[in-house]
């Protein structure tokens, strides 16, 4: 019998909890006996990894930027995304096409127009190009900006992105609700401003009601 793979993507501002919580994600599908392929966005590979240096670190305008964030993505699918769903893995994926929008579109102003083409060409499906490739979920952890930037403070030295003004986050944030309303269906927004055990308490939970995982009584 063959397994169907899973591809969820994990997406929110800088310092929303995205990372605390995958790992115990993966855990809990391997728990169940599912391979788990974790990775993340821009990066997963040893070239998008090189990309991923240059776009958290370099300074380029922001056409190059989501040109390079196409270009990691592409790389990624190919190499890791598909070869994983092919396979029947659960793909975690910090991040993915979602953030472009967020992030390039709505928080640099880069036109989502272009965005929408570049989703066309990069993420089409190797035997299926009328299709693109999407996440079966998409888990939003929708944090205000000042709580984002007051967790990070102490956590890390902020790269490209991780030193913008809040205001910046707060667009990022309002793309991510306009990326939701466009898609319902494949989004879970979870209320990321709670404690983490309650914040995984309502991770796990969405994964229960879609039938991924057991009830917490029967783990
Ligand atoms: N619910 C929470 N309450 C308080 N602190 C938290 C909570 N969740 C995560 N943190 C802390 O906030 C910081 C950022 O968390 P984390 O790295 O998981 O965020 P992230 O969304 O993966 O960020 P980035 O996208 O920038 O990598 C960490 O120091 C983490 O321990
Ligand atoms: C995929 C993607 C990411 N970004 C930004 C968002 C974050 O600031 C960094 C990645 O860092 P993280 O600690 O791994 O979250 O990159 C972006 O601007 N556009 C994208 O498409």
């Amino acid at each position: 019998m063959s397994i169907t793979g899973l591809f969820v993507s994990f997406e929110g501002i800088d310092g929303a909890g995205k990372s605390t919580h995958i790992a115990d994600l993966a855990a809990a599908f391997q728990s169940l006996g599912r391979k788990v392929t974790l990775t993340r966005e821009p990066g997963g590979t040893p070239l998008a990894e090189k990309l991923r240096a240059l776009v958290l670190n370099d300074a380029m305008d922001p056409l190059c930027e989501a040109l390079l964030m196409f270009a990691a993505r592409r790389d990624h699918l190919a190499q890791v995304i598909e070869p994983a769903l092919a396979r029947g893995d659960v793909v975690l994926c910090d991040r993915f096409t979602d953030a472009t929008f967020a992030y390039q579109g709505y928080g640099r102003g880069f036109d989502l127009s272009v965005l929408s083409q570049l989703e066309q060409w990069v993420q089409h499906l190797p035997n299926d190009p009328g299709r693109l490739r999407q996440p079966d979920l998409t888990v939003w952890f929708d944090l205000p900006a000042q709580v984002a930037a007051e967790r990070l403070a102490t956590a890390r030295v902020p790269d490209r992105f991780e030193s913008q003004p809040a205001a910046f986050f707060s667009q990022v944030a309002q793309g991510y609700a306009q990326r939701m309303q466009a898609d319902p269906a494949r989004f879970a927004r979870i209320h990321a401003d709670q404690a983490k055990a309650l914040v995984w308490r309502d991770v796990r939970q969405v994964f229960i009601d879609k039938g991924w995982l057991p009830p917490e009584s029967a783990a």
